[in-house]
């Protein structure tokens, strides 16, 4: 039986909430769920119901999803090896065809699913939908660190988010739907570009200049030194732990696209574990947040 102190410790976990709701109604937030915080059934649940929780408190959701692990599974099956340059999956004709078979076909549904099943009205879509993003081949160049060469990749149908157009995203804004989006996006030329779903998720959140960008991934936000869970962090401070390798792999190009997104306006960027069960909820509407928040 529930004791007054525990409907009081709920009612006061509520009512802690409403300067958050109020803080956050009608402003968008673009949420990055990453192939790695996937997987489990019952995260998956809590993490649909999180973003259904937003919708009805009068935030305005916008789901950007990766699908990395699950891309890996499939060519595998095929019998095909995933290869990586630069923290970016080569991609040939082949790949570029199981990609957005996996992203935009498979897992986008699953998600989709997921939040239609906690009572809402989510919508699938790509970058191709509603001539919503145009991509062009990535150009990214490592340097040897050997020979100390600049060397120019070839990473195939690799592509980099160049145009967005927020006229479908402001309708769905308006309407009961939340959008549901996979990194994959067409050029100019006619080709389908895979796109790294980060990248993607800063660009769409830079273009419709979102409140806040939420990047789902395994670790408890960007970790100091001792491994302690930093609470927040400026532009400049970001930079600094990038150049002295405190943030390293595949935080590194994280980072830098928190730093791209608050550049193009995004009021800020929080990195946090998407295998905490509500992790979207415990950052967006309580006091102590969830992860590392990065502010201008
Ligand atoms: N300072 C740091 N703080 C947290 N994680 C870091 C840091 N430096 C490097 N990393 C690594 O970055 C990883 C997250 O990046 P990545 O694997 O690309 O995530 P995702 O697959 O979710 O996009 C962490 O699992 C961790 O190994
Ligand atoms: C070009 C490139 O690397 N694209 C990624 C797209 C999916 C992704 O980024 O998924 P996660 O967020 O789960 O890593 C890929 O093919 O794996």
């Amino acid at each position: 039986m529930t004791t007054l102190s525990d409907a009081e410790a709920q009612a006061s976990l509520l009512s802690a909430a409403l300067p958050f709701m109020q803080r956050y109604e009608n402003k968008t937030v673009v949420i990055k769920y990453g192939g790695h915080a996937m997987g489990n059934q019952e995260l998956g649940r809590a993490f649909a119901r999180d973003i259904a929780l937003l919708k009805q408190s009068g935030v305005n959701p916008i789901v950007v999803h990766g699908g990395g692990p699950q891309i890996a599974e499939m060519l595998k099956r095929l019998g095909i090896e995933s290869k990586f340059e630069g923290g970016l999956r080569v991609t040939d004709q082949r790949t570029v065809e199981i990609v957005e078979m996996v992203l935009a076909g498979s897992i986008n549904k699953e998600i989709v699913a997921l939040i239609n099943a906690e009572g809402e009205w989510a919508i699938g879509l790509c970058g191709k939908d509603g001539n919503m993003v145009f991509a062009e081949q990535a150009r990214k160049t490592v340097v040897d660190p050997d020979s100390n060469i600049e060397r120019v990749l070839d990473l195939g149908f690799v592509g980099e988010p160049v145009e967005v157009d927020r006229t479908l995203l402001d309708l769905l804004a308006r309407s009961e739907m939340i959008p549901v989006i996979a990194p994959v996006a067409p050029g100019r030329d006619g080709n389908t570009y895979n796109i790294n779903a980060d990248t993607f998720a800063g660009a769409i959140a830079g273009a419709v200049k979102a409140a806040r960008l939420l990047f789902l991934t395994d670790v408890p936000g960007v970790l100091d030194r001792d491994g302690k869970l930093i609470d927040e962090l400026t532009v400049s401070q970001a930079r600094s732990l990038i150049k002295d390798g405190t943030i390293s792999g595949g935080m590194i190009p994280k980072v830098e696209t928190c730093i791209q997104a608050i550049e193009r306006g995004v009021e800020g960027v929080v990195i946090l574990n998407g295998k905490t069960a509500h992790a979207v909820l415990l950052e967006m509407f309580t006091e102590r947040g969830a992860g590392t928040l990065i502010v201008p």
